[in-house]
């Protein structure tokens, strides 16, 4: 064997499956706690098959956690006064903590005004102005599942943030702006690249921790990390097949692993934290609602 053929060294993989487990084991513990059984109420609008999907995981996680779930799937047509009606009426119901609407939502319907009008101590997911606001004040409040669920995940596998050059690709409300801000609360040393970065392989070439939100398959690619680099792989690509499962592709290459120490695969990375974390989200809303 010479060496070209030799196996390149391969990054440590960051498996999401245990890492949500222990926080899913953590959330039923405190579920089981309270005097109550902690309720999130999904709401999906049409057919669109990530979202059918993501809802069906979402809402089955939820009880095999002890929590109650209620999916509310209306049809495509649903009008966004319908929307904003069903909105007060979990927004007021006692029953229910937590409020997730399913994105994206159809074009007729301002996604804006919707996610306004959730009660911001229901808003599980995080995307209100006043969670935002609170995120960026570091004050408690609910913050976005994916992004807490990668912090979650890198504390699991013991990767210290404090004080390292993260790189985040991506400024998306979702996941690049929110992840932002819990690094800086986590003192780390952040920089938000995005579609107007110039150079970008340069600048994330500086990165000790690489976490890339972009939206496109196997968009980053070995020259673009530092050689030791923690790379975590947020994207998840649907390639559909008929008559079979769609295939998820990663924004990672997959030879990135070649250069890094350790990296997330898609599926089995974050894509199991998000929803984990959203039952903790849950739970702690539930908690926080009682006190
Ligand atoms: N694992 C999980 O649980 C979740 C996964 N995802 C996945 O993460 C990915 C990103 O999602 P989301 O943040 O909602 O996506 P958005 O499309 O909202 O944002 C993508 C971001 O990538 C930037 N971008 C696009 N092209 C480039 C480029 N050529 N160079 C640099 N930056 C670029 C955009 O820049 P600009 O702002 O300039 O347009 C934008 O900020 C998707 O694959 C999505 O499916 C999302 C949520 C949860
Ligand atoms: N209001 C709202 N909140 C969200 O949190 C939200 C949303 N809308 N819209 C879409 C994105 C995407 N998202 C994912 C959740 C779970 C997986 C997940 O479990 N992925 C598995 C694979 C699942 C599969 O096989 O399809 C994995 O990566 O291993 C992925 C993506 C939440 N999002």
């Amino acid at each position: 064997m010479t060496a070209a053929d030799a196996p390149a060294a391969s990054a440590r993989v960051l498996a999401g499956p245990p890492a949500a487990q222990a926080l899913l084991d953590d959330t039923a513990r405190r579920a089981a706690r309270l005097p109550f059984t902690p309720e999130i109420a999904i709401v999906r609008l049409g057919e669109d098959p990530a979202s059918v999907s993501y809802v069906r995981g979402k809402d089955a996680k939820a009880k095999e956690t002890g929590l109650n779930s209620t999916v509310h799937a209306l049809p495509d047509a649903t009008t966004e006064a319908e929307l904003l009606a069903l909105i007060g009426q979990l927004n007021t119901d006692p029953a229910v903590n937590g409020i997730l609407v399913q994105l994206p939502l159809p074009a007729h319907i301002n996604e804006e005004r919707v996610l306004n009008a959730i009660d911001p101590d229901k808003d599980v997911d995080g995307f209100h102005p006043v969670n935002v606001g609170r995120l960026w004040t570091n004050t408690p409040g609910n913050v976005p599942c994916t992004p807490q669920g990668v912090m979650f995940l890198l504390r699991h596998y013991g990767i210290e943030v404090a004080g390292r050059r993260v790189v985040m690709i991506g400024r998306s409300n979702i996941v690049g702006r929110p992840m932002a801000g819990l690094l800086v609360n986590a003192h780390a040393t952040v920089t938000v690249a995005h579609s107007r970065t110039q150079d970008l392989p340069a600048v994330t070439r500086e990165a000790d921790i690489l976490i890339a939100a972009v939206g496109r398959a196997h968009f980053v690619t070995p020259d673009m990390v530092k050689p030791g680099a923690v790379v975590v792989d947020v994207g998840i690509n649907r390639v559909e097949r008929p008559g079979k499962k769609p295939r998820l592709l990663g924004d990672v290459h997959p030879d990135v692993a070649s250069v890094a120490s350790a990296l997330t695969p898609v599926p089995g990375g974050v894509g199991p934290m998000t929803i984990a974390q959203l039952l903790g989200n849950t739970v702690a809303a539930a908690e926080r609602q009682r006190a």
